[in-house]
């Protein structure tokens, strides 16, 4: 089944631009809190993103005053109850580890997608939703968009991704710390300071609107280069240096081969119009 086809419950799916997807978070009147719903339907969007081959770029935004309150605060009284029902802390243990790597899975699933994804913030942006944006490739903000690792308010240490990858997206281990012991809210401006965000936009609609173009542009180019290009980053973000080399080297032995490389190349070298790339 082609994803566009697929129904979700808390996700809405749209493809403006050839081999753009546009996912948008779509619980507004819950403020897209995470449910069990959201967890479950963005591993399954993204991993179907993943291997769709009319897919060479993901968007994702959220509909609503803001990006999204966290976890949402519901489920949690469920899984009390689910809790209450075992016991033995052995049995108690085995559901929360599985939830809590459920919740992981969720998350990673942007950064297992080859395809490159876009992350567009406003406003609110709390707890889980800075581990899933922190889990993709690009992400731009509105003025007033600010972000928080709220998790330390709720009594937990965050365990889905923003500690492990917040460090590697911003330059600074002292800000990152700062934020994961406090709480504090990160504003626009600063998030653009640190690196967390590289574009600012004065509202949404324009955000989305330039993003969508950008994304146009990514989705033009050979998407043997660009996924290729995604798994050799976060290859490279996880291995020494040298380790990425002889991996990249690994992947293009076999790349450079492709009918991408030389169609791409001869457009480039003749500065003929850009090729029209079969998909991948
Ligand atoms: C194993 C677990 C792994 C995952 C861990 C993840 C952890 C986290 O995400 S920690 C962060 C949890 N989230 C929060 O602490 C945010 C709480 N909400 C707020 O601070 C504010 O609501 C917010 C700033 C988002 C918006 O403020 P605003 O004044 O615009 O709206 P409110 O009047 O506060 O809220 C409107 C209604 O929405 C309900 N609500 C807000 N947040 C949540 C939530 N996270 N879950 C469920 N419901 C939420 C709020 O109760 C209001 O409902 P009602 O009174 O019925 O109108």
């Amino acid at each position: 089944m082609s994803t566009a086809s697929k129904q979700y419950k808390t996700l809405k799916l749209t493809v403006p631009k050839p081999f753009v997807y546009h996912v948008e978070l779509n619980r507004p009147d819950k403020l897209n809190a995470f449910n069990r719903d959201l967890w479950t339907e963005i591993e399954d969007c993204f991993t179907s993103l993943n291997s769709d081959e009319d897919c060479r770029v993901v968007v994702l935004s959220a509909a609503g005053k803001l990006f999204t309150a966290g976890l949402d605060f519901t489920s949690m009284v469920e899984l009390g109850q689910r809790l209450a029902n075992q016991e033995d802390v052995a049995r108690r243990c085995k559901i929360l580890n599985e939830l809590i790597v459920e919740f992981q899975d969720s998350m990673s699933s942007l950064e297992k997608c080859v395809k490159p994804v876009m992350c567009l913030i406003h406003n609110a942006c709390i707890g889980a939703g800075l581990n899933l944006i922190t889990a993709a490739d690009i992400r731009y903000c509105t003025d007033d968009a600010y972000f928080s690792v709220k998790e330390v308010d709720i009594g937990l240490a965050a365990d889905i991704g923003v500690l492990q990858r917040l460090p590697r997206v911003v330059g600074s281990a002292s800000l990152v710390n700062e934020l994961a012991f406090t709480g504090r809210k990160l504003d626009a401006v600063e998030a653009k300071e640190s690196g967390l965000v590289n574009r600012l936009y004065n509202n949404k609609e324009n955000m989305v609107e330039e993003a969508l173009d950008i994304a146009e542009n990514i989705a033009s180019k050979s998407p043997v280069a660009v996924q290729g290009t995604k798994r050799s980053i976060i290859y490279s973000r996880d291995h020494s240096v040298q380790e990425g080399l002889n991996h990249i080297a690994m992947w293009n032995q076999t790349m450079i081969q492709s009918e991408d490389f030389m169609n791409a190349s001869v457009a480039q070298a003749t500065k003929g119009s850009v090729p029209v790339f079969a998909k991948l």
